[in-house]
Order: C-alpha cells, then sequence, then structure tokens
C-alpha cells in the first residue's frame, strides 16, 4: 500500500513541485545538479511518513493462551517494550524520535495478540502528523478496542522533539514522556507501578 503511493508518480510530482518552489524561496537554486532530484526524494519521503493518513489500520493476529484446555489464570502482563519510532510534529512538521512501550492485561477470553502486530499499530498512529500525547491515546486505544479484548492497556512514549532539539530552544536533552492508560490501569495505581517495575527490571536484565 505505501509502496504504491510513493510510486504514485502524478501525487509525488505534485508535491515536489511545491518543494522546488519552497528551495526557491530559500534562496536555493533547485536546477543545480545536488538538488534536482531532491523535490521527488522530499515527496517521497513526505508520501511515506504521512501514510497512516491514508492507509487501513493494522490487523490484529490474535492467538489464544486456553487452546490446551487449561482455563489459565487471567491477568497476566504481557510488555512490547522499546518500540522505536519516529514520527512528525504537527506543529513544525520536523521528527519525533523515540520509543514506545506496550503493556497489556490478558482479558477473560485469554486473548493474545501478535508481537508484531503490535509494533505495527504503534508504527500505523506515528506515520501522520502528531503530537506524542494523541500518539500514545491512539495506540492505547486501537489495542483495548482490538479483538484480544484486554483487560487494560497502558502505552508509555518517550521522546526527543527535533523541533526543540534544532531550533527553538535546543535544548538536547529534554524528552516528552507521555503515558496512556485504558481499562482496569485507569483505577489500579498498584498496577500501573507494577508495569513501571518490571519495565524498569527488564531494562537491567541484557538477554542478548
Ligand atoms: N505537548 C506537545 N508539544 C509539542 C509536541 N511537538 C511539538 N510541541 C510543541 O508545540 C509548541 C508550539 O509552540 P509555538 O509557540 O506555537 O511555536 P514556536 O514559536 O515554534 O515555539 P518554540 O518551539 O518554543 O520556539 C512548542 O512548544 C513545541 O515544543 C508534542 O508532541 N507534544
Ligand atoms: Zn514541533
Amino acid at each position: 500500500m505505501e509502496q504504491t503511493e510513493i510510486n504514485n508518480q502524478k501525487l509525488v510530482e505534485e508535491i515536489a513541485k511545491r518543494i522546488r518552489e519552497i528551495l526557491e524561496l530559500l534562496g536555493e537554486n533547485p536546477e543545480r545538479e545536488g538538488l534536482r532530484e531532491t523535490p521527488e526524494r522530499v515527496a517521497r519521503a513526505l508520501l511515506e511518513m504521512t501514510s497512516g493518513l491514508r492507509t487501513p489500520a493494522p490487523q490484529m493476529k490474535v492467538f489464544n493462551l486456553n487452546e490446551d484446555g487449561i482455563k489459565y489464570e487471567e491477568n497476566q502482563i504481557v510488555i512490547v517494550r522499546d518500540i522505536n519510532f519516529s514520527s512528525l510534529c504537527e506543529h513544525h512538521m520536523l521528527p519525533i524520535i523515540g520509543k514506545i512501550h506496550v503493556a497489556y492485561i490478558v482479558g477473560d477470553e485469554g486473548k493474545v495478540a501478535g508481537f508484531s502486530k503490535i509494533i505495527r499499530i504503534v508504527n500505523y498512529y506515528a506515520s501522520r502528523l502528531q503530537i506524542q500525547e494523541r500518539l500514545v491515546e491512539q495506540v492505547a486505544e486501537a489495542i483495548m478496542n482490538s479483538d484480544i479484548k484486554p483487560k487494560g492497556v497502558m502505552v508509555i512514549g518517550n521522546a526527543l522533539h527535533m523541533c526543540s532539539y534544532v531550533r527553538g530552544v535546543k535544548d538536547r536533552e529534554a524528552k516528552l514522556v507521555s503515558v496512556a492508560y485504558r481499562g482496569v490501569f485507569k483505577s489500579n495505581k498498584s498496577l500501573r507501578n507494577h508495569v513501571f517495575r518490571l519495565l524498569d527490571n527488564t531494562n537491567k536484565v541484557n538477554l542478548l
């Protein structure tokens, strides 16, 4: 889907035309050799980085814990940690680069999500103009409403915002941390703390 769009030559040319104008307004010569192909490259990059706006949401792949006939204790906590993501801030269209951790509590039906699908959901909502706080909410909402029917979802974002890094305040250290809660995490503070502790502890265990 994404690839088709990037190869949509008409759309690429429409965007590239405007990028050429911007280069001129910046005092550049878009005809010089090094810049000749730049407008098309920028157009393709913009289409790639905003592909989530124009493509359907990824399908959730569901696996059943209880397939062996045993009804396991519900409440297993699943964490997909260190999902690297990049997005574009909607204020400056500059990159947001960081990590997202997704935790969920398995629901009564014992359904769990395909590992990669959680990563795909993060990438899908990141591939558009965003603010980080909305991104973690959208990911939490999508997983909470998915076919795994979890009891709760927690999505933690931790990222550098290039609009504050390379321009403006130019702070190279400041990161934005944002957390979205759904279901049981909303009211259960000790469960939330448990997830934070698990993240902290698994961070120290270097398995590979
Ligand atoms: N809360 C939040 N703010 C963001 C995010 N991305 C960018 N921003 C902020 O959006 C704000 C836009 O503020 P403005 O004052 O309109 O823009 P500006 O003049 O470029 O601001 P400075 O960056 O302070 O120079 C800035 O404070 C950015 O740091 C985000 O994901 N979440
Ligand atoms: Zn910004």
